[in-house]
Order: structure tokens, then sequence, then C-alpha cells
């Protein structure tokens, strides 16, 4: 099995050279195809969040502009004509086959601000888990370094990091990575597979390379570097090679794959075991810690005996058995305020002492490794 056919949750990166007709509006064909084809995905189980670019070229020709223009607030104000376009477009082509579509819009300090990221992480997933599309940009219109240097394939790469994607599909012009930018040179050769992250990949891809898009190949590897991080893996593939979506979901080898050298469980949970600043401690009764040790269970907020320390929801905590011994530790999904509040209390009673309810758990066995 490939890795995108047994992925289950993908990460989609549609290119602004793709979706506009050269740079001057939306090439509605191709956004109704890659519906068509994500719907199919879709109906197999699998859990998409498209990347998508094309609100400031969409936002030119709405304009009536001829050409994308170089002042950044200019460019923020046709992002924002442009993403109204993009949303639509992608409403209409998903709602053909009785899909929902969620407009999310973020920035990269979304991404550094913990709460935020958790906020946004949660938000993502309660989508995924009802079925909805989620159709992401840059919020064009609050930053400014990001439209002046970004691109969309850093985004889809810290997306598939927020919501442990299994794969990132980059979809572009081209039909994937060469040795050098084809374009220029016709002698390239075409690179199937490789590791991610590793160094002379950087050195094929050269600088941007259309006058629609932002970042070239280069932010595509550095993309596929980021994603690897997380144990994803990238498709960086044509977006004008038929079926491609679900082709590469039926296991054929297209485009070019760059492979992670973990998978997104084992890093997570090497991130969690690496972690050395840990500021929470959470005491459990020894029916918890067997339920755990023994079975894997996670930890829910009956078993917990004490709270000890401050930590935000999302921070990972040491978690004690009655012998006053770390065997587990875990990120926590209450903040400790509230989880001083819960502690001893049946799942049932966590909504009516706190007013709203993340997660069951305090500590969900996926986030928790086992000293
Ligand atoms: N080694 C390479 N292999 C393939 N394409 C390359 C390479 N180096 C540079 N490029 C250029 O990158 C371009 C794709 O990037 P870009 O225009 O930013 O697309 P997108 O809008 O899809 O992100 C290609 O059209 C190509 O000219
Ligand atoms: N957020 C911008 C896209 C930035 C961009 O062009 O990215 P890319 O598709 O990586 O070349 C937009 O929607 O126009």
């Amino acid at each position: 099995m490939t890795i995108v056919q047994s992925a289950h949750r993908l990460v989609i990166k549609v290119g602004s050279s793709l979706v506009t007709n050269e740079g001057r509006g939306l090439d509605h064909h191709a956004l109704a195809r890659w519906a068509e084809e994500i719907a199919e995905l879709a109906r197999q189980g699998k859990e998409v969040v498209l990347v998508s670019s094309g609100a400031v070229a969409e936002g030119v020709a709405r304009l009536g502009w001829s050409e994308k223009p170089s002042a950044v607030h200019e460019k923020q104000a046709a992002a924002a004509v442009g993403q109204m376009g993009l949303c639509q477009a992608y409403e209409s082509a998903f709602r053909q086959h009785g899909l929902k579509t969620a407009q999310v819009l973020l920035t990269h300090d979304d991404m550094a601000d913990r709460t935020r990221y958790l906020n946004a992480r949660s938000t993502l997933l309660t989508l995924l888990s009802f079925g909805v599309i989620p159709i992401i940009n840059e919020n064009d219109t609050v930053v400014t370094a990001e439209i002046k240097f970004g691109d969309n394939d850093t985004l889809g790469a810290l997306v598939t990091n927020l919501i442990e994607g299994d794969a990132l599909i980059i979809l572009t012009d081209q039909k994937g990575l060469y040795t050098a930018d084809p374009r220029s040179n016709p002698d390239a050769q075409f690179v199937n597979q490789a590791i991610a992250g590793m160094p002379e990949l950087e050195a094929m891809a050269g600088g941007a390379g259309s006058s629609v898009g932002t970042g070239g190949m280069y932010t595509k590897i550095v993309a596929a570097k980021r994603a690897a991080r997380s144990g994803a893996a990238t498709v960086i593939a044509s977006g004008r090679e038929p079926q491609v979506l679900t082709r590469l979901a039926a296991g054929e080898p297209i485009g070019t794959l760059l492979i992670s050298h973990t998978t997104p469980l084992a890093a997570k949970k090497q991130w969690i075991v690496d972690h050395l600043q840990i500021h929470g401690r959470v005491h459990v009764d020894e029916g918890a810690r067997r339920a755990m040790l023994d079975k894997g269970s996670s930890l829910l907020p009956i078993g917990v005996t004490e709270i000890v320390g401050d930590f935000p929801r999302g921070e990972i905590v040491r978690i004690v058995g009655p012998d006053g011994l770390e065997f587990a530790r875990g990120i926590a999904n209450y903040p400790s305020k509230d989880a001083k509040r819960i502690l001893r209390q049946p799942t049932g009673q966590i909504e009516a002492t706190l007013g709203y309810i993340d997660e069951p758990e305090l500590v969900h066995r996926d986030n928790l490794v086992l000293l």
C-alpha cells in the first residue's frame, strides 16, 4: 500500500498557478474537477483539508486590473476581494457533491501562539468530524510579511503539523520536482522519490517560478521537510494530471514522493518525551495507573487525585502514581485551573461543573507516553 492510499487524513494544497487562469481569475473547471475528486476521497472515508491560493489573482481579475500589483496594501485589497470569489467557487463546486465547506483564514501568528494554535486545531478537527471540507488560505488582509514573502506551501505544511495529517499533497503546474527548474533546463531529470529534508533537494529548487505563484519549488521542498517533522509524507504533483487525487489514493505513483522517516504518532510521542520544561503534575490513583499501564487507556478525570502547578490546555504534564513516581507524560486537554475542578468526577459531570466540555479525557491515549 502506498502512503497516500493508506493515509486517513490528507492536506491538499493547490497553488496560485493552478487555481487561476494564468493569473486572470479562477479556473472554475479545475476547481470543479478537484471538488469531484475530493468528494470521492471523502466517500472512501478520508478526511481532507484543502489549502487553496488564488485570492490575489481572483481579486486582480474582479477589480479589472491587468496584473498583480506590487504594493502590499493593494495586494491585500485584491486578496480581500478575491477571497469572496474563491469561497463562492469552492462552495458551489462542493455542493454539487453534497459536501459542505468552511472558510478558514490563518496567519503564521496563529500557529505560533499556543492558545490560538489549539483553537485552530480543535475547530479544524471538529469540522472534519462533521464531514465538512475546510478551505484554508492565509489571512492576507491582516498580514504583511506573508503576502510579501510568503507562500501557501508553508501554510500547507503548518496545517499538516497542526492536524497531524498523514500526507500533504501539493498540486502545482509541474509534474513534480526536477533536478533543476524545467522551464530553464530542458535536460533536468525528474525525481520520483526522495527523503524529505535532504539538503540536495533544496539546491535543485530555484526561486519563485511563475509570475502568478509565490514560492516556486523551493518552498515546496521546505514544506515537505516541515511536514515530515510530524511524520507526514509529501507528494508534489501536477494538478493538471487527470484524476490526480483519486489515482494517488488508488496507489498510483504520480509526482514526486518525499517521505518522512517517522510516523505521525511516533513523531508526537518523541516530542512529548523530549520536552524539557514541564510545569504541571497530575497525580492519579492505582486504578487509573493500572488502566493506563495494562490496557493503554486514556486518563479520565475520575482517576485523578491531585493537580500540581499551573499549565494551560495543550501543555505536557507529568503523570504520577500513588507511589509518587512519574510513570507517564502526556498532553493535557484542560488547563490546570479547570482540571482541578473536575478531578475525581465522572465524565458525564464535566460539562455541568465547567460549563463546557472539550474532551472526555484529561489526557487522551494518543497523546500519552508511558515511561
Ligand atoms: N527543480 C524544480 N523542479 C520543478 N519546478 C521548479 C524547480 N525549480 C523551480 N521550479 C519552478 O517552480 C514553479 C512552481 O512554483 P509556483 O509558481 O510558486 O507554483 P504554485 O503557485 O503552485 O505554488 C514551476 O513552474 C517551476 O518553474
Ligand atoms: N494567499 C495568497 C496566495 C499566496 C501564493 O501565491 O501562494 P502559492 O500558491 O504557494 O504560490 C492568495 O490567495 O492569493
